[in-house]
C-alpha cells in the first residue's frame, strides 16, 4: 500500500512569526546575517560562507555574469545558469573572476572601415554613446581611437563617412597601462578632465574602459562577497549528462562552487555527478544537489557526498511542475522537514550541511520565515529577475515597465539544448512558462530594503544572527480567517483604482 502522508503541506503565506523578548542589543545594525554556503565539521568554519542569505536562481532570465557581479557587491551569490553551452557560461564565469570594480570590457567596439552608419547602429543596439575602433573591431583589438557622440554631426556628415575619419586618434588620447588601480585612474580622469579612460595593454591593445559616471558606484562595499584574491566568488549550475566537460571548463574558468541543476535530485544521476567530484577532486571542488522535499532525499544526497541540498519542487512563480507531473510540496512543509533532517545528521555526524530554500518566495517576509524555519539561504527567481541587473529586455506594456522572466522548464528555456534528450521529441511537456514581472530598479536598492525587513523582524524576535533565529523563533500556523485579517481589510482604500 502507498504511504499517505495526511497532514496537508503549506507554504510561508500560511505561517507568521511570534516576536520574542528583544533586549536593547536588538537591533537591525547589530543583526549578522553571515550563513554558511558549503558543509562544515562541528568546530570548524565553512569553506564558503555568504555575508547575505540570498543566492540568484540557475536560470537564463536571472543569472549571468552582470547579475553575479551585482549580487556579490552586495554580499550573495549567483549561480550562473547551464543551460547555454559550456564555453558561453565559462565565458561568463571568467568575465565574474576577471572583473575589476570601475573596470567596464568595451562592449561597443567598431573597425577603423565602418561608417557613421555602423556607429549610429550600434549606439541604438547597446545604448552606449562611447566606442572603440579597434583594429578587429573586438573589445580587446589594438586601439585605434575612441568616438563619442561629440566627434560626428549627423546633420552634417555623410552616413558612409569611415570611423577612422571622425575617431578621436590614438595620438590624441589620455590612456592608462594595464597595472594602474582604480584610484589612479579615477585621479587622471579628474586631471585631464576626461568622460572616458581608456585601459591598453603593452601591445596598444584595449584592455577595459575606466568612465567618470561610473565613480560613485566604484566605491566598496564593505559587504562584498570576495575570494583570496579580491575577484568577487562565483558559483555555476551543472546537469547529469554533459558534466565532466562543463565542470572541467567551468573549474578551469575559475567557478568558486557547483550546484546540479534539476527539479527533483533524489536520483542515481545526482549521486554519479556527486561520486565523478569527489574521485576527481576530492574536497577541493564544493558541490550542491538536488532538489528534494523530504527527510529521505536531504539524507540520500547528504551521503551522496553534497555540499549544501537545494529544498523545494514546484513552488517557483513559473514553475508548473505540480500541475504537469502531479510532483512537489508546500515550500514550508517540505523545508520544515529536511531542516529537521539536517539537523539529525548534523547531530549522528558532526557534519553540518547548509540546506537551500528555492522557490516560492512571494513577501519579502517570507524570506524570515524561511531561514527561521531553517534554511542556511535562499535562492529567488522571480525576486531578482525584476531587477536592472537581470539579463532580460525591458519592456514597456500599457505605461508600465516589465522584464521577462521565464521557467528553466519552458520550451524557451530548452531551446538553447544542441544534444539529444532521448525518447521522442512528441512526447516532451513543458514544466515552467514564459512570464513578465514588473521591473523593479536596482539590486541595490532592493535588497537592501528586503533585507532591511528582514533584520527589523530578528529583532522582533529577539535574534542576532541567523542560527539564533533557527533555534528560537517561535512559528505559527494561521487560518485562512487570519490572513484576511493581516491585510487592509473593512476600510476603503483612498488609492483604490476601482473607486470612483
Ligand atoms: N525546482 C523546481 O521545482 C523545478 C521544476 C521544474 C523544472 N525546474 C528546472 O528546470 C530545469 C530542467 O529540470 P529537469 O528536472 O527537467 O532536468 P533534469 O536534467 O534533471 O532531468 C530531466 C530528465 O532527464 C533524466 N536524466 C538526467 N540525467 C540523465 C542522463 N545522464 N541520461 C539520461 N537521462 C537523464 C532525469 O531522470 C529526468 O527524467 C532545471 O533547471 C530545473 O531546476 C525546476
Amino acid at each position: 500500500m502507498a504511504i499517505y502522508i495526511n497532514e496537508p503541506s503549506h507554504t510561508f503565506g500560511e505561517y507568521l512569526l511570534i516576536p520574542g523578548y528583544s533586549s536593547v542589543k536588538c537591533i537591525p545594525s547589530n543583526v549578522d546575517l553571515t550563513t554558511p554556503l558549503v558543509k562544515f565539521k562541528k568546530g570548524e568554519a565553512p569553506a564558503i560562507s555568504l555575508n547575505i542569505p540570498m543566492t540568484s536562481a540557475i536560470m537564463q532570465s536571472v543569472s549571468d555574469n552582470n547579475m553575479a557581479v551585482a549580487l556579490a557587491r552586495e554580499g550573495g551569490l549567483s549561480f550562473i545558469y547551464g543551460s547555454q553551452s559550456i564555453e558561453s557560461q565559462a565565458q561568463m564565469i571568467t568575465k565574474v573572476k576577471g572583473y575589476r570594480a570601475g573596470f567596464v570590457i568595451s562592449d561597443s567596439n567598431v573597425r577603423p572601415e565602418s561608417t557613421l552608419a555602423d556607429v549610429l547602429e550600434l549606439k541604438d543596439k547597446t545604448g552606449h554613446s562611447t566606442m572603440a575602433v579597434t583594429d578587429d573591431g573586438s573589445p580587446t583589438g589594438r586601439l585605434l581611437g575612441i568616438i563619442t557622440s561629440r566627434d560626428y554631426r549627423i546633420s552634417r556628415m555623410a552616413p558612409d563617412t569611415r570611423a577612422e575619419d571622425f575617431m578621436t586618434r590614438f595620438e590624441d588620447l589620455v590612456c592608462a597601462g594595464e597595472s594602474t588601480t582604480l584610484k589612479e585612474a579615477n585621479d587622471i580622469i579628474w586631471e585631464h578632465k576626461l568622460n572616458c579612460l581608456p585601459v591598453i595593454d603593452n601591445d596598444q591593445r584595449l584592455v577595459s574602459l575606466v568612465f567618470r559616471k561610473d565613480y560613485n558606484e566604484h566605491k566598496t562595499n564593505e559587504s562584498e562577497l570576495i575570494d583570496g584574491s579580491k575577484r568577487y566568488i562565483v558559483g555555476a549550475g551543472i546537469n547529469t549528462r554533459d558534466y565532466e566537460k562543463r565542470i572541467t571548463a567551468l573549474l578551469k574558468a575559475g567557478a568558486d562552487v557547483l550546484c546540479i541543476d534539476s527539479s527533483e535530485g533524489y536520483s542515481e544521476w545526482q549521486k554519479i555527478v556527486l561520486d565523478h567530484v569527489r574521485k576527481n577532486y576530492g574536497d577541493t571542488v564544493k558541490i550542491g544537489a538536488g532538489n528534494v522535499v523530504d527527510k529521505d532525499g536531504f539524507r540520500f544526497l547528504a551521503e551522496a557526498g553534497a555540499d549544501f541540498v537545494k529544498v523545494g519542487i514546484g513552488g517557483g512563480a513559473i514553475c508548473i511542475t505540480r500541475e504537469q507531473k502531479g510532483i512537489g510540496r508546500g515550500q514550508a512543509t517540505a523545508l520544515i522537514e529536511v531542516s529537521k533532517a539536517r539537523d539529525e545528521y548534523y547531530q549522528e555526524t558532526g557534519v553540518y550541511i547548509p540546506i537551500c530554500s528555492d522557490g516560492g518566495i512571494v513577501h519579502d517576509y517570507h524570506i524570515t520565515l524561511a531561514l527561521a524555519m531553517g534554511a542556511d539561504f535562499l535562492m529567488l527567481g522571480r525576486y531578482f529577475a525584476r531587477f536592472d541587473e537581470s539579463p532580460t529586455k525591458k519592456v514597456n506594456i500599457n505605461g508600465s515597465y516589465m522584464k521577462e522572466y521565464w521557467g528553466e522548464g519552458s520550451a524557451r528555456a530548452r531551446n538553447w539544448q544542441r544534444y539529444d534528450l532521448g525518447g521522442d521529441a512528441r512526447l516532451s511537456f513543458e514544466e515552467g512558462v514564459d512570464s513578465l514581472v514588473p521591473y523593479a530598479g536596482s539590486l541595490k536598492d532592493n535588497v537592501g530594503l528586503s533585507l532591511s525587513k528582514v533584520r527589523s523582524t530578528m529583532c522582533n524576535c529577539g535574534c542576532l544572527s541567523i542560527p539564533e533565529l533557527q533555534k528560537n523563533a517561535k512559528i505559527t500556523l494561521i487560518s485562512s480567517t487570519s490572513i484576511v485579517e493581516g491585510g487592509a481589510h473593512d476600510v476603503v482604500l483612498k488609492n483604490d483604482s476601482k473607486i470612483l
